[in-house]
């Protein structure tokens, strides 16, 4: 159901019209979620078309002042601005832009234009899928001290946006939805057969593709190099790994969530040539012994790999060191790296240092996590990305979905989470591309599990991933 106060006839008009200029495109196309979808809607044609754009501006306008009256408006970049710009000349309605690339040169401000703290802005945006777009623009409104209640769209494409926004304390109004759109095209009879069926089904199974919203402004810093940052490291592990996946030219480590041994050593021997790290839950192998990591340490040894036991310790730093050093897995004696919450407090690393002071083993910070409803966000996010820089000899990284700009070049990024072609499983995980975790959301490492380790020829899918999330480390030079 649409907020929207315009009538069936009007929106009518205005989907074929939209459709007669090429802006519905039916096909295979990449969302900015890394997702294929079949149905592509593409506002940025209609630029061409003045009159059009007028008329836009105006339904969205309508659709929003009626409920509510923000002092300011500010389009999305880029599509959206001159949409904005539209509802800002016609309404005399002062607007301001957002930079996208304020980071980058230092000097120049993130949003331009006057205004005064507290003031409410109306963010303007052309469709909404996950909303991740809308969110980056509020965040940058909201560290220049300005507002944000509600949005405008005039498409809510129905996928997870207006629930997320709405989480966020954002009222979501859009001109028509998805559903309106179909239903207009079938009505007219421009949406046929077995499109249809693809395109209903295709919305049906992508209801949520939610992208985590980001806690401080992401970076865009000017790229540097795994050899560089091997460097600048400052824990012995995070040296390690940057100079091996610069060697071996591979950033794709696999989480081997594998349940019986052999299966997990053959695993290793199969797909170790590909990978930087190979990623274990020690305590779900039921036949777990002292032989089988012996065997895994041979095999990382061979194929040149790190090992990850991603035991997310939790604890006080006194009981975190038994288990750590103690217990049937004496992880201590040969991970390379392990993962651990903050929610003890910074004093949980007092529990590790004496035991990595001798092996130079490497913390991974938990600053966020893949998984739909994540507490691990904004302030406490901050807070990791800050225990991390206050204990720089033990901390070698992060697990995060996204670079923040306060994590410095000396870290390793890290990011779970990952698949080709699924959005998330029933349990709350939620997928993004190599592509868009190591060009767009700027991290290091893709962690892929289920991608590779449930596929009918794991190899073959290992040398997928890391050609595509080593294409993407390299695309960002
Ligand atoms: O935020 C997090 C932190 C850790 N994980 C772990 O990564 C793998 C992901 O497996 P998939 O099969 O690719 O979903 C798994 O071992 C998790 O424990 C994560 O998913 N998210």
């Amino acid at each position: 159901m649409t907020t929207s106060i315009l009538s069936k006839e009007e929106i009518k008009e205005l989907v074929l019209k939209l459709n007669e200029i090429g802006a519905v495109k039916l096909g295979e196309f990449k969302l900015k979620s890394g997702i294929i979808s079949p149905i592509y809607i593409d506002l940025r044609v209609t630029v061409s078309s003045p009159v059009l754009l007028a008329s836009i501006a105006s339904m969205m306008y309508k659709t929003v002042y009626a409920q509510s009256k923000p002092e300011l408006v500010c389009g999305v970049p880029y599509t959206a601005l001159p949409i904005a710009t539209g509802m800002s000349i016609a309404h005399n309605i002062p607007m301001v832009v957002r930079r996208k690339e304020a980071k980058a040169y230092g000097t120049k401000q993130l949003i331009e234009g006057i205004f005064k703290e507290g003031d409410n802005v109306l963010v303007v945006e052309d469709l909404v899928t996950s909303g991740a777009s809308v969110l980056e623009t509020v965040r940058d409104l909201n560290s220049v001290g300005l507002t944000v209640t509600d949005v405008v769209v005039l498409l809510d494409r129905q996928q997870g946006a207006k629930q997320e926004l709405e989480k966020r304390g954002l009222k979501l109004h859009s001109v028509f939805t998805m559903e309106e759109l179909i239903n207009t095209l079938v009505e007219a009879g421009k949406l046929t057969g077995p499109t249809l069926e693809l395109v209903k089904n295709f919305l049906e199974a992508n209801k949520n593709v939610v992208v985590p919203l980001p806690s401080s402004a992401p970076v865009r810093a000017p790229f540097v190099s795994f050899q560089e940052r091997a460097k600048l490291a400052t824990n012995p592990t995070a040296n390690k790994l940057f100079q091996l996946m610069a060697s071996k030219k591979t950033n794709l480590a696999v989480a081997v969530d594998l349940t019986v041994k052999q299966e997990i050593l053959d695993l290793a021997e199969k797909i170790g040539s590909e990978i930087c790290v190979l990623k274990t839950h020690v305590d779900i192998v039921q036949d777990y012994d002292q032989q089988f990591i012996k065997d895994l340490q041979a095999i990382a040894a061979k194929h040149n790999f790190l090992i990850f036991e991603d035991r997310k310790f939790a604890d006080i730093g006194n009981t975190v060191k038994y288990q750590f050093e103690n217990g049937v897995y004496e992880i201590s004696k040969w991970a390379d790296m392990v993962t651990i919450h903050g929610v003890a407090g910074p004093a949980i690393i007092d529990g590790f240092r004496e035991s990595i002071k001798t092996t130079g083993a490497g913390l991974l910070l938990l600053a966020q996590m893949s998984s739909k409803g994540s507490m691990c966000v904004g302030e406490y996010t901050n807070q990791m990305v800050e225990m991390g820089k206050s204990n720089q000899d033990a901390v070698m990284g992060f697990i995060c979905q996204e670079r923040l700009s306060a994590m410095s070049d000396n870290f390793v990024l890290m990011t779970p989470g990952v698949q080709f072609n699924s959005a998330g499983d029933s349990m709350g995980q939620q997928y993004n591309t190599p592509e868009y975790v190591i060009k767009e959301k700027n991290t290091d490492v893709i962690i892929v599990g289920r991608g590779i380790y449930k596929s009918s020829n794991p190899k073959e899918e290992a040398i997928k991933y890391r050609t595509a999330s080593w294409s993407a480390y390299e695309s960002k030079q």
